[in-house]
């Protein structure tokens, strides 16, 4: 998703630099692309507002909204309902389905294409979930959406990797992840006031999403395709042409001769062995074993509970309707924040001290919180407002850390770690298994509130002791290192990950890798 700005950002770093200028229009390109990440961001940060709205809850889950008023009800189970459940989880199943379906569009129809078909379905989605009047059209509409997701996640990141002059590929990639926490913050404060409006706030939280989408679309109208893609599909000419507009100059040769030789030698393996097939052999586990392992863990920090969830869970601590929102606007700005942070500290000093500085905060904050719940949160009482303040602030400082860690790199690090020629391939498989995941956590987290209670908070603590030891052990550092450099002066250099490759010796090769 994220593919590619670090590759390139190590080309702009030191030993290729292209002719050309940023021109105003590879802005407006990488804007427009960029809003895919928005409406990403918007329907993650939307879901859990809305789903704590009174109003919401009588049209489609009344008998959760019964349950809620219920003065005696356990604390903890007041929100767990399988389908109540599935209106937040329907839409990544969907996008887990439609990223396979997207790589294929993309190569076959192009970047441009696949988001202009993510933003139609995005306004279908829109327009199905703001009217609804049943549940099955509530249902419908997410997984248009859902599909929108999963054609956008594939195409826009890829897109502005494609346009983007290589010494700022990496700032316009991270534009996306911006504008997804954006996204979920611009949700978070749409549910803050709209949750006043009466009975229709939640048909205006829902419809939102349209403002984003109709941008895309009417955006991707003006927008190039990459020339890229163009000359992957035989249009050399056009591809050239796109090329030297998108760069200002007619002075692209050199670009424009990497462009083609890129794509000539994958056509080249591509038709020797398909990319999922190369996949498969020994030397391909490396990155293909830390792209999963980096989104499955992403998921597991229990990121998303917070994203999803922060309302709901804001009101399980105790707070009130109006508290509980605004507490979730606090952990999106402080989420929106440490974004920024990653940008300006991840090529400084490296991936693995991020994670693992992350991994030591959000331990502390899990425990702390679920220390908290424990003793003071008991099943029908609320903690005092001093607790349920501190929990906020435990909160952010979980968010902040897994926004300059676990968030960024979960994207970057699969986008820098393949080689070229299962670049693509490999990193659509980070970007399924992540809404595989995403889709779990979003399906199970209140069910496992329910039946955990405050040890919640302690089983996604071990987690994060798992990831550490699995940042330590098994991940290597790739700050620096030129993307096309991977295999020699990284799998093949790692006490590890060398024994899956070919020239190791016999007894290596052996063992398991
Ligand atoms: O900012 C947090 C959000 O960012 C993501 O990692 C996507 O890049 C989501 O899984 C998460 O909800």
């Amino acid at each position: 998703m994220a593919g590619g700005f670090a590759v390139d950002a190590k080309v702009a770093g030191g030993r290729r630099e292209f002719k050309g200028k940023i021109t105003w229009y590879v802005w407006l390109c990488g804007l427009v692309a960029a809003t895919s990440g928005l409406m990403f961001g918007y329907d993650i940060g939307i879901s859990g507002g809305v789903t704590s709205m009174d109003d919401f809850l009588l049209s489609f889950f009344p008998a959760v909204y019964a349950r809620k008023h219920r003065a005696r009800e356990n604390n903890y189970c007041k929100f767990d309902d399988q389908r109540l459940q599935l209106f937040t989880s329907s839409l990544y199943l969907a996008a887990l389905a439609a990223s396979f379906v997207a790589s294929i569009l993309c190569t076959r129809f192009g970047r441009k294409r696949t988001m202009q078909a993510a933003s139609a379905f995005f306004l279908v989605g829109t327009g199905l979930c703001a009217g609804a009047t049943n549940l099955a059209m509530l249902i419908v509409g997410r997984i248009c959406l859902g599909v929108g997701v999963g054609f956008g996640n594939q195409a826009a990141p890829l897109f502005l990797s494609e346009i983007a002059p290589a010494h700022i590929r990496g700032a316009l990639n991270i534009l996306f992840q911006l504008d997804v926490t954006i996204g979920i913050l611009i949700a978070n404060i749409v549910n803050y006031f709209t949750s006043n409006i009466h009975p229709a706030g939640w048909r205006y939280s829902l419809g939102g999403a349209g403002v984003p989408a109709a941008v895309l679309f009417l955006g991707s109208l003006v927008i190039t395709e990459t020339p890229t893609s163009l000359v992957e599909r035989g249009r050399r000419d056009a591809g050239r042409a796109t090329l030297e507009k998108i760069r200002g100059t007619a002075d692209v040769d050199d670009e424009f001769d990497e462009i083609k030789s890129a794509c000539e030698s994958a056509a080249a393996l591509v038709e020797e062995e398909k990319p999922f097939k190369r996949l498969r052999r020994r030397e391909s586990r490396p990155p293909l074993v830390i792209a999963i392992a980096m989104q499955v863990f992403q998921q597991f920090t229990g990121i998303n509970a917070i994203m999803f969830y922060a309302p709901v869970l804001f009101q399980t601590m105790g707070f009130k309707s109006d508290g509980s929102l605004l507490s979730a606007v606090v952990t999106g700005g402080v989420n929106v924040l440490s974004t920024l942070v990653s940008i300006v500290l991840v090529d400084k000093i490296g991936r693995r001290k991020l994670l693992l500085e992350a991994c030591v905060q959000m331990l502390i904050a899990q425990c702390a919180v679920g220390g908290i719940m424990w003793v003071h949160v008991r099943a029908n009482n609320n903690p005092s407002e001093g607790w349920a303040v501190a929990i906020v602030v435990l909160i952010c400082v979980y968010v902040s850390s897994f926004a300059w860690s676990w968030g960024p790199l979960g994207w970057l690090i699969p986008s820098e770690t393949f080689p070229l020629e299962t670049r693509t391939a490999g990193f659509s498989f980070a970007v399924s298994s992540n809404m595989l995941f995403t889709f779990l956590i979003a399906q199970a987290f209140l069910s496992m509130m329910c039946y955990m209670r405050a040890f919640i908070f302690f089983f996604f603590a071990i987690w994060i002791v798992l990831m550490a030891a699995f940042v330590v052990a098994l991940l290597p550092e790739t700050k620096g290192v030129p993307i096309d450099e991977m295999v020699d002066r990284v799998w093949r250099r790692h006490w590890f990950w060398r024994r899956c490759f070919a020239d190791a010796d016999a007894a290596k090769i052996d063992s398991y890798c």
